[in-house]
């Protein structure tokens, strides 16, 4: 039987530390590299970030937009991403912010969830703001061909609060999230295989995340104005299941691969001071 996403997960973070460093290939981080906003810039970017990430970090997050801009010359370098980051031993969570009618998120959950697929990744970030119901299809790809989803709760932008903490039925729109996704993770060990998405941004999350038993992806150390010692208040008791992000930060160490390297590890152990 196909090892479940949050098995892996679990797995590489222990081995690797608790991390997913993003791949934002921003034309502004492209030319701080000295290379040219082309689709050979491009590929340079994502080549050197994966040589220096892949073989190092739990889980690589590269962003799908920054690579859709150079059209399909850019969408045939996250395909080459997602395979090297895959070669070189770390977890590919690709970041599409998906979310659809069932019937067309069954399509998307195709091209990006199943074996084969030249777009397949091991997670994808999904929007449940049609209704978490509408991702159906996607949980049910993702745990039949061992991937996982991040499924967006508490987004890190000042913005999403207006959505996301707007209250119906007595809890949180947030909250739903949050409970649905543990749903989708109960009896699920060691590590359930659909995360949800809270920003570490956050002074408080106003989630309970006591039951929710499958990753947390963290994202908006660094840039965003979180750091690794916040965590702690940010997350409390539900540290075990975070698993921060940060982009810009480590790369805008580059191009050099050591120092990339460096940022990376740094940054690992950082979090794992706090996170153990
Ligand atoms: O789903 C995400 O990855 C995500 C969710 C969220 O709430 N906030 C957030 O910043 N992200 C992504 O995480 C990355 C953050 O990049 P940095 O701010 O450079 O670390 C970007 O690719 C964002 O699109």
């Amino acid at each position: 039987m196909t090892e479940s996403f949050g098995a892996r997960l679990h797995a590489a973070t222990a081995a690797r530390g608790p991390l997913c460093v993003g791949v934002d290939p921003h034309p502004g981080l492209l030319q701080a590299w000295g290379l040219p906003v082309t689709v050979a810039g491009l590929e340079r970017f994502a080549r050197t970030a994966v040589e220096a990430l892949a073989p190092v970090v739990a889980a690589v997050k590269p962003q799908s937009a920054f690579f859709e801009a150079f059209g399909s010359a850019g969408v045939a370098v996250l395909e080459r991403v997602l395979a090297d980051v895959s070669a070189a031993g770390a977890l590919t969570v690709l970041d599409v912010k998906r979310g659809d009618i069932g019937s067309t998120m069954d399509a998307y959950a195709q091209a990006y969830l199943s074996d084969g697929s030249p777009l397949a990744a091991d997670a994808i970030t999904v929007s449940p703001y049609l209704g978490f119901g509408s991702l159906q299809p996607a949980v049910d790809l993702a745990l039949a061909t061992g991937r996982g989803l991040f499924v967006l709760a508490r987004t890190s932008n000042p913005e999403g609060a207006a959505v996301q903490d707007a209250v119906a039925g007595g809890r949180t729109v947030a909250q739903q999230v949050v409970d649905a996704a543990a749903e989708a993770n109960r009896d699920r060990h060691p590590l359930g295989s659909i995360g949800v998405v809270v920003g570490a941004t956050h002074a408080d999350t106003g989630l309970d995340l006591s039951a929710v038993h499958g990753p947390v992806l963290a994202p908006g150390l660094g840039a965003q104005g979180a750091t690794p010692d916040g965590l702690r208040a940010v997350f409390g008791d539900a540290l075990p299941w975070v698993l921060p992000a940060s982009s810009r930060d480590v790369l805008g160490h580059g191009p050099s691969v050591t120092a990339l390297r460096d940022a990376a590890a740094r940054t690992v152990d950082a979090v794992r001071a706090v996170l153990g």
